[in-house]
């Protein structure tokens, strides 16, 4: 079950709105700056207290207004946020206060938009990111294990900075069993991921040699341990820590290359897009639990018949989704679900 009411006030360009969607697909539909990227940002704001657009919360903030506030319910819970000059004020089930993660874990949304090719395009920091993020979802003991290889990494590395070698080998233990915990919960999730992935990139790219696999931080033939034994000159002439967890990455390989360079925009779109819904599935697979999809302008780089592929596999996906449009016929074949129209702000049931 997907978010069944949501609520806002204060968004962009938004009017207040309080809206029912339905539990599958939801097409938002309307013109260029009538608001629908700001639907998914309330949307997103909701379950991760910040915007998917801006480092600033406050440039949400429709302008001439003091704030914001969404909300939205699923499965019994209901959580607010809110936003003013104070800062950012989170309600879970009528209570102040409320975790973090706790409200990420119950609103789980995933994004997918234009800017995610950034994960084939930019450096592993992106791939990273996105790994951590969804083993968090997966595997309750994550974020405990990679905050405790953190704070080791910063202890090594505040050491080694001060040319204390000593000092710093002593972390390497707690360091390396960290690290094992962080590596193994990975692999779990990629292995997960990989089959979701490779079948979706088979239909939608039958005629490319496409690969994912998954770089631990250090080099394969040796254990950590070994790496970091072997690199203790070279960590201690540049001052950090030169492999482990925190040089994971995601490699996309394309008939035996880097796939960035041999696919055009449209497929780059396409093999993203596999990796995300890869991830809602696993999520699915392992805990049980429906990420609500935010997808926007789906159709841009697209040809009619991939956008309808990508439609039919995110309609089989099972869970909510909400997509924007120019026009309702730019994703005809979501007939069957929920139809918003967003002009200047007002949001209506279609
Ligand atoms: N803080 C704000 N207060 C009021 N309006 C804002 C604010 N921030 C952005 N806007 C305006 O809100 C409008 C809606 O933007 P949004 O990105 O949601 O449009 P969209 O429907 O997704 O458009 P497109 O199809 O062009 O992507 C834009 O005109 C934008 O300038």
């Amino acid at each position: 079950m997907g978010i069944t009411r949501l609520a806002a006030e204060g968004v962009r360009n938004l009017e207040r709105f309080e809206i029912d969607p339905g539990d599958g697909i939801n097409v938002v539909f309307g013109e260029n700056a009538a608001g629908k990227t700001s639907l998914l940002e309330a949307i997103y704001f909701v379950s991760r207290t910040r915007s998917f657009r801006t480092a600033l919360p406050r440039h949400m903030i429709a302008a001439g207004r003091e704030g914001l506030w969404v909300r939205a319910e699923r499965e019994g819970h209901v959580v607010g946020v809110a936003r003013d000059a104070e800062g950012t004020k989170v309600r879970l089930d009528g209570q102040d206060g409320g975790s973090l993660s706790e409200i990420a874990r119950r609103f789980p949304v995933q994004v997918i938009n234009n800017e995610h090719q950034r994960l084939l395009l930019d450096g592993p920091e992106v791939r990273r990111s996105f790994l951590n993020w969804a083993v968090f979802h997966v595997e309750p003991d994550f974020q405990e294990a990679w905050g405790r290889y953190l704070k080791a990494l910063r202890q090594r590395n505040a050491a080694l900075r001060d040319q204390q070698p000593k000092t710093a080998w002593a972390y390497d233990e707690g360091l390396v069993a960290a690290a094992q915990a962080v590596d193994a919960l990975r692999r779990q999730l990629v292995e997960l991921l990989v089959p979701y992935w490779l079948r979706l990139v088979k239909t939608w790219l039958p005629d490319t040699d496409l690969e994912l696999s998954y770089r631990p931080g250090w080099r394969s033939e040796s254990t950590l341990a070994e790496r970091l034994e072997a690199q203790r000159t070279l960590d201690l002439q540049r001052g950090f820590t030169n492999s482990g967890p925190h040089r994971a990455d995601l490699a996309f390989r394309c008939g035996g290359l880097d796939a960035q360079h041999r696919l055009s925009r449209g497929q780059q779109k396409l093999l993203v897009i596999a990796l995300l819904l890869a991830q809602a599935q696993a999520t699915k697979e392992r805990v049980g639990r429906d990420l609500t999809l935010l997808v926007d302008d789906l159709a841009a780089e697209l040809d009619r018949r991939r956008r309808q592929q990508v439609l039919e596999e995110i309609a089989g996906f099972g869970g909510q989704a909400f997509l924007t449009a120019l026009t309702p016929t730019e994703l005809e074949p979501a007939g069957g679900g929920r139809w918003f129209h967003v002009e200047q702000g007002r949001l209506r049931p279609a």
